[in-house]
């Protein structure tokens, strides 16, 4: 079973981040959380990079805020897939800041970007990439898509005239 990395730029990203957490867990995916930032704690971001790969992590969840320069440099850093969770930090500009900083990457070093502090879908991605070679995880990530189904299907009942 594979190993997701959720990090963050400061524990002011937590309550955004958790959402990866908890999705994650509710897949049954083991979760490493950790606070890294590339501007407050560049040796920790470089370590981190550099090894992640061996500690059985598969794929990294980066999130943050106003100049967010974490996931990309995490991506420059790692031969793993990172996917970036723009924060909208305090005192952000509209969170444009944020997304700019982790959507606009150079060729060569991808970062995946989900939507403005759109950290459940980056744990779902996580997920489905984990799952595309594990059938456990995979026959989780149908069965969450089918409560999804059945969710919109008993709303349009409830409101159908
Ligand atoms: N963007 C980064 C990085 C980084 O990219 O390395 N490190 C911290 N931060 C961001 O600064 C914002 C404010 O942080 P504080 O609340 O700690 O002042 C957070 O959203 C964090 O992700």
């Amino acid at each position: 079973m594979g190993k997701v990395a959720v990090i963050m730029g400061s524990t002011s990203d937590l309550q955004v981040m958790q959402e990866a957490i908890d999705i994650l867990e509710g897949f049954d995916i083991e979760v490493e959380v950790d606070i890294v930032s590339a501007h407050r704690t560049p040796e920790k971001m470089f370590e981190f990079g550099k090894t992640a790969h061996e500690k059985g992590i598969q794929v990294i969840i980066a999130g943050a805020g106003g100049a967010a320069h974490l996931p990309g440099m995490v991506a420059s850093l790692s031969p793993l897939p990172v996917i970036g969770v723009p924060v909208k930090s305090r005192n952000s500009i509209d969170g444009w800041d944020s997304v700019l900083s982790i959507l606009q990457m150079p060729a060569g070093v991808p970062v995946a970007t989900v939507a403005l502090d759109g950290a459940k879908n980056a744990g779902i991605l996580a997920a489905q990439i984990i799952g595309s070679s594990d059938k456990c995880v995979r026959d989780k990530i149908l069965i969450y898509k089918e409560g999804l189904k059945e969710k919109v299907i008993a709303g349009a009942k409830s409101v159908k005239k």
